[in-house]
């Protein structure tokens, strides 16, 4: 990524990437990538929280030299950003994951790839070359096939797993479910392809109607789901690994779970807790040895009604007091917003849904599209603003409006 390649006259901003993306997308992707849990007013309020904060430049401070690298896993990031782990991308395009990786790693920036691709972690490992990688990890109540994915993520060279805690269930997505979500053919959840050798696990895997998916939508008895105890002993899912049945698991909890997962991780990978929207949680996060935590609310994909997630930013960055560092996503779509979520205390930023729209619109070169106009616009505001150093991005560099139009300082 050059900082002379020439402009998509097209394509100038994120919001223009959405409109083409829309237009590139069938309705089921469209519907499945774009929504939010319920009425969707988490989702919406992750982008306008940022409005809410405007920006005081200071001038007269020769920024004719801007470096926006930051440290990331024991090196240095390029840029304060990566990319979100979101599942099954050969949805947006053919190339999927495989694409992603190869603009991530033409851009240097992070790929955080999700459980549920549908491409192996290898072969995105292989497509991202010595560009840095993480494992999103869905812990599932079966270890053995969680503790396979990390080995593998490990053999791979990923950095660091990714755990995400905001699926103890899964939220209540509604066109999902009006659409009948299913993997179309010839894609498959990849790395659990090998997993699943039942016939029964065969027909997911292939893509083909997933039954146990919409058994389980429809509230068909299922071992996994949580509910009034019945006396009866739980069980883990069994049959074919679906993310419907799989990912969501109510058992998780920090005793257990985490110290397990340090163990099985570390020390060739850093520990992550991706899902944290609370000052007590990530002050539990800090107790149980984390290595980071990512403030997320799923994109708004799981508890509508939650807090956004800047809003939720400064209790976590309190709790934590820099003992590791706090990142955060969620509705950004504009380099301002990073700057603004820098200011407000976060290390680095995860893009969620852009990059699968740039992957609808032209697979690796929209995707390299996308993070080139975050950069560019990122590095922009930074120079304009009067900051030549990421760490000089402080709450100084912000004030906030509130609804009657009244500015205050931070
Ligand atoms: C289509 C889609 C699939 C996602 N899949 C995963 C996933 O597999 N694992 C995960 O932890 N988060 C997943 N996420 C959440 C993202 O990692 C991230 O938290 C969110 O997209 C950030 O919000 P943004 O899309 O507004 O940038 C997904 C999000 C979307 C939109
Ligand atoms: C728990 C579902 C797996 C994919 C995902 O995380 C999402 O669609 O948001």
């Amino acid at each position: 990524m050059t900082a002379q390649q020439p402009h998509d006259l097209n394509c100038l901003t994120v919001a223009e990437l959405e409109k083409h993306a829309e237009q590139c997308m069938d309705k089921q992707t469209r519907d499945y990538y774009n929504e939010g849990a319920d009425s969707g007013s988490t989702l919406l309020e992750n982008s306008q929280a940022y409005s809410k904060y405007r920006i005081r430049p200071r001038v007269l401070r020769d920024i004719s030299l801007i470096d926006t690298s930051c440290p990331l896993f024991g090196a240095r990031s390029p840029l304060p950003m990566g990319v979100a782990p979101t599942a099954m991308q050969c949805l947006a395009h053919p190339d999927g994951e495989a694409a992603t990786a190869r603009a991530c790693r033409e851009a240097g920036v992070v790929i955080g790839l999700s459980s549920f691709a549908t491409t192996t972690l290898e072969d995105v490992a292989a497509a991202s070359g010595s560009n840095p990688r993480v494992l999103q990890l869905y812990l599932f109540e079966e270890r053995e096939h969680s503790r396979r994915l990390i080995q593998r993520a490990k053999a791979a060279g990923y950095k660091a797993v990714f755990l995400t805690v905001d699926t103890p269930m899964l939220g209540r997505r509604n066109l999902e479910i009006r659409n009948q979500f299913k993997l179309p053919k010839p894609y498959k959840i990849a790395n659990f392809a090998e997993d699943s050798d039942s016939p029964a696990s065969k027909t997911v895997m292939d893509g083909a109607a997933s039954d146990t998916d919409a058994d389980k939508r429809e509230g068909k008895k299922s071992t996994s789901a949580p509910g009034v105890h019945d006396g009866e002993k739980r069980t883990p899912p069994a049959g074919p690994i679906s993310f419907h049945t799989h990912a969501p698991n109510p058992t998780l909890c920090w005793d257990r779970d985490i110290d397990w997962l340090r163990k099985e991780c570390k020390p060739e990978m850093e520990v992550w807790v991706k899902g944290i929207a609370t000052g007590e949680d990530a002050l539990l996060a800090v107790y149980h040895g984390v290595d980071g935590i990512v403030v997320s609310n799923h994109g708004g994909r799981q508890l509508n009604g939650a807090l956004a997630t800047l809003d939720a930013l400064p209790e976590v960055v309190d709790a934590v007091q820099g003992k590791i560092p706090v990142h955060i996503d969620g509705g950004i779509r504009h380099g301002t917003e990073i700057f603004k979520a820098l200011a407000l205390g976060a290390d680095f930023v995860w893009i969620g849904r852009p990059v699968l729209w740039g992957l609808s619109y032209k697979g690796q070169e929209g995707v390299a599209l996308c993070l080139r106009l975050l950069r560019d616009e990122f590095t922009l505001c930074m120079g304009l603003a009067g900051t030549v150093k990421v760490p000089e991005i402080s709450k100084d560099y912000l004030v906030k409006v509130d609804k009657s139009g009244f500015v205050s300082r931070l």
